[in-house]
């Protein structure tokens, strides 16, 4: 074992331990099966955050092209990489310094906006009105990764949309209820890559965290690694199938649901032997959206739970912290929630 880099290492009750006995396992849904699927994809929703989708319609060839020009560009030597390397002026591209909740991630990712491009607030100050317009950075090497991603991006964003639509279909309301919200979107793809760690007791690939925006598409690999906070605060794999994408709700729709649906902690764990590769798509709204419980789902008995907030706001403040520790914790939806 090398030595620990102690910014990696996890505070003792986040370190993983090994696996127990698996009880239970996220729901499995079949997107081509009109009959239950509503009440399905509401009961994964309210009860896990979490579920796997398969007869997505992404195509599984496109996703293996995906997954072959992500392997060899991290498999460039650093120099490369660093070509585009992502900073304070360019926040998309590749890094190897992610850090959740102070913690140094065992990963390098990739990312880019689904929008190029991109228009945010230009600091998470509520007074500054000013705005930023961000660009994405491609690598040169291989040549071919800028048209898969594209591709691959186009593909996930239509499944998002068709997601975001049953989803609200499943509460009662119009299918198109949230469409409007995505109006100059800021929707992030991502490659994770997870190398082989040599401690992996005492660091994770992703510390637990809750996703932001409304929800992510996430496409694994058969390695394996994610898991999922259950009800009962268990620790629950997520078990690679071949060609599922797994579908977890972001913060925006704990809110918008008033809490009816839940938006869950979750990690990655590394292994000493394989690396990992994982791609999650964060379908974000616009910047200039205003996030709170919707008006048909709050009422007397049941009163809002969360104050508005400017997503584009939430955003930036988040971001902030992705290029070093910092000294106060990262901004969680929680600092919305009203008190009892
Ligand atoms: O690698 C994974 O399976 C999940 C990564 C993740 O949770 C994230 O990037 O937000
Ligand atoms: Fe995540």
């Amino acid at each position: 074992m090398g030595d620990v880099d102690p910014a990696f290492v996890q505070p003792a009750e986040h370190r993983p331990k090994p696996e127990t006995v698996e009880v239970e396992e996220i729901p499995v849904i079949d997107l081509s099966d009109s009959g239950e699927l509503l009440s399905e994809i509401g009961n994964a929703c309210r009860n896990w955050g979490f579920f796997q989708v398969i007869n997505h319609g992404v195509p599984s060839e496109l996703r293996r092209r995906v997954e072959k020009v992500a392997k060899t560009f991290f498999d460039l030597p650093i120099e490369e990489k660093k070509k585009v390397q992502r900073d304070a002026e360019h926040p998309m591209g590749y890094h190897d310094r992610e850090h959740t909740k102070n913690v140094r991630d065992w990963k390098e990712i990739f990312d880019f906006f689904l929008q190029d491009p991109t228009v945010v607030p230009a600091s998470h100050e509520p007074d500054d009105r000013e705005l930023r317009t961000l660009t994405n950075q491609w690598p040169e090497y291989p040549p071919e990764l800028r048209e898969v991603c594209e591709e691959y991006a186009r593909e996930v964003e239509r499944l998002a949309f068709r997601l975001l639509e049953l989803i609200s279909l499943s509460l009662g309301l119009p299918a198109d209820r949230l469409n409007g919200y995505f109006k100059e979107q800021t929707s992030i793809l991502r490659f994770n890559y997870y190398p082989p760690c040599p401690y992996p007791e005492l660091a994770l690939g992703v510390g637990p965290h809750k996703d932001g925006g409304a929800l992510t598409v996430l496409s694994q690999d058969d390695v394996g690694g994610l898991q999922v906070k259950s009800k009962d605060g268990e620790w629950i794999p997520v078990k690679p199938l071949p060609d599922a994408l797994i579908i977890n709700l972001g913060n925006n729709m704990q809110v918008w649901t008033n809490d009816a649906y839940v938006s869950v902690d979750h990690r990655v764990v590394v292994n000493t032997k394989r690396e990992r590769f994982s791609i999650p798509f964060f379908f974000f709204p616009g910047h200039h959206a205003m996030i709170k419980p919707l008006e048909e789902l709050v009422n007397e008995q049941n009163p809002a739970n969360y104050t508005e907030f400017n997503w584009g706001k939430f955003f930036v403040a988040r971001n902030r912290s992705d290029y070093s520790k910092q000294d106060v914790e990262n901004i969680q939806i929680d600092h919305f929630k009203k008190s009892e």
